[in-house]
């Protein structure tokens, strides 16, 4: 085989991964846009992932700036040499980090040291199997970090919260999938995907779910029982109002496909994969001897490219009743432009904010700060950043990350420090919701996943701290213009989240009574 030429065709797989959403998955997305009300929290937010789609494609730049666990999947005829292509796809994986399109992921978990390369123990994941094919099929999966996060898996019989008792038959397994989609809420970036595996132990269980996020979006399940039960997850879940980043809204899950394999007489797993709508699979067929890519997958159908907007969308601009008043933010804040916010002010700012996320919490929680904070913003944020030649730094990808992990340090730090706002995605818990209260803070959500959209708004880095932490933990200086987010908790005890949670429940215990004999 050419190895060189084989590399090459991985680095394209990885490229167009990280940098164009699949096909089907666009068909997805658009679907959703069409059903949501005009002029809410949640098509707003689809527009702006719609716009974001639209830019990774004409920046060929990351779609989420979390670009993953890389899970490579790959078939081989007899007799080729997996060690060669081993070496050629981590080739092709530090070259796409270098060049921007990958966020060096790769971190030792005890050291908390960043390789810089994506490359490190277990980093990225190869699976070989062998076939009686004349072709290779490699594919690729960079599922995120917050959607990992989300994934569950339940041990049958169990009781679960708003539905009761999930016995060892198809309707458990129903019961355990409806939970998952609640259990969620929106920090695994809603709209989401969920792949079942039923079945297995605990470790070939979540192969399984994770196999199903290799079907299409559009694909049937041959076996009638799991058809049925996909159909049904389909219809339901998405009345449990979650809706776009846990908004709330009539589009909380885009696809839901089942697996099954046999278990032993102790054990009934269910466990469940939950993907983002940044669904980001694609593979390819490359011919053995000469290393080029045949034909590339998950290409049927029409291409949706965002260009234009959406009927939808121009709708919402003409009945959209009045324009939403949008809040300026520029730091340092004042306790009083803070308590005037409420949940559901949109909110623009313009300056300066600093990314912290989960080791800058850790840390600002027993060190001072590198900078002073006094009525500044944080953002939870961990980017993809190039180098250029002089030295100075470029935000490639800048979406925000799930705020929940912060939850422990979130109200201490920003008393201690004076913090006057967060930027997150997801929402943050009790603790933070009492501290936003006391001592005059307010969290603003952003379109998880939006990365193109939001690096757009940085205008400038003004500098770093505490890079020991790597790339995307360190503390970057961003100076901002334009960047949008909205006030889902504010000082007066408010939480969208909260109440997104509590009706979501209500409306899941609604699926309690046994639907399969
Ligand atoms: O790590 C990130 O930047 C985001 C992560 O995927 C998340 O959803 O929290
Ligand atoms: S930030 Fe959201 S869209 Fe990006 S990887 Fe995490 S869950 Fe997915």
């Amino acid at each position: 085989m050419n190895i060189e030429k084989f590399q090459e065709s991985m680095y394209e797989l990885i490229v167009e991964t990280s940098t164009n959403l699949p096909k089907d998955v666009r068909r997805a997305i658009k679907a959703a846009a069409e059903r949501e009300n005009a002029g809410t929290r949640s098509a707003m937010s689809l527009d702006t992932i719609t716009n974001n789609i639209k830019m990774a494609d004409d920046n060929v730049s990351p779609i989420c700036q979390d670009t993953g666990l890389p899970t490579f999947k790959i078939k081989t005829p007899v007799g080729a040499n997996q060690i060669e292509m081993k070496k050629a796809i981590y080739n092709a994986i530090a070259q796409a980090t270098k060049d921007g399109k990958l966020r060096p992921n790769s971190v030792d978990s005890l050291t908390g040291e960043n390789s810089g390369d994506n490359l490190g123990g277990g980093t990225p994941v190869i699976k070989f199997e062998q076939w009686e094919n004349d072709y290779i099929d490699a594919r690729l999966i960079l599922k995120g970090g917050g959607c990992e996060n989300k994934n569950i898996q339940y041990s049958l019989p169990t009781e679960l919260e708003g539905l009761g008792r999930a016995g060892r038959d198809l309707d458990g397994i129903r019961k355990c999938i409806m939970h998952s989609v609640y259990q969620a809420q929106g920090q695994g970036c809603s709209a989401g995907f969920i792949g079942v595996g039923i079945g297995g132990d605990r470790s070939s269980g979540y192969d399984l779910a994770k196999e199903q996020l290799f079907r299409t979006v559009e694909d049937v399940n041959p076996h009638e029982d799991l058809r049925s039960l996909e159909e049904y997850v389909m219809e339901n879940a998405n009345k449990l109002g979650i809706g776009t980043m846990g908004f709330g809204g009539e589009t909380t899950l885009l696809g839901c496909k089942i697996g099954v394999m046999n278990r032993i007489p102790a054990s009934f797993y269910v466990s469940v994969a939950y993907n983002c709508w940044a669904y980001r699979r694609l593979g390819v067929a490359v011919n053995p001897e000469s290393g080029e890519i045949q034909e590339w997958m998950y290409q049927e159908g029409e291409k949706i490219d965002f260009a234009q907007p959406a009927a939808q969308e121009i709708a919402a601009a003409v009945e959209a009743p009045v324009e939403q008043d949008v809040v300026t933010l520029t730091a340092p804040i004042t306790e009083e432009q803070i308590r005037e916010l409420k949940v559901g002010d949109v909110v623009r700012i313009d300056g300066m904010m600093y990314t912290g996320r989960d080791a800058i919490h850790k840390y600002l929680s027993d060190h001072d700060s590198p900078v002073d904070l006094n009525g500044q913003i944080i953002y939870h944020c961990g980017p993809v950043m190039l180098k250029d030649e002089e030295g100075k730094w470029h935000v490639k990808a800048a979406g925000p990350t799930t705020s929940i992990r912060e939850e422990p340090y979130q109200g201490d730090i920003m008393k201690k420090f004076g913090i006057r706002a967060v930027i997150g995605k997801g929402g943050m818990g009790a603790k933070t919701l009492a501290a936003l209260k006391e001592h005059g803070g307010v969290y603003l959500n952003a379109i998880g996943g939006a990365a193109q959209y939001y690096a757009d708004c940085i205008k400038s880095v003004e500098g770093v701290d505490l890079m020991n932490f790597g790339i995307p933990e360190a503390m970057w200086h961003l100076n901002v213009e334009g960047f949008t987010a909205v006030v889902t908790m504010d000082s007066h005890g408010n939480s969208l989240h909260e109440d997104v949670e509590k009706s979501s429940l209500e409306k899941l215990a609604q699926f309690a009574d046994r639907v399969y004999k």
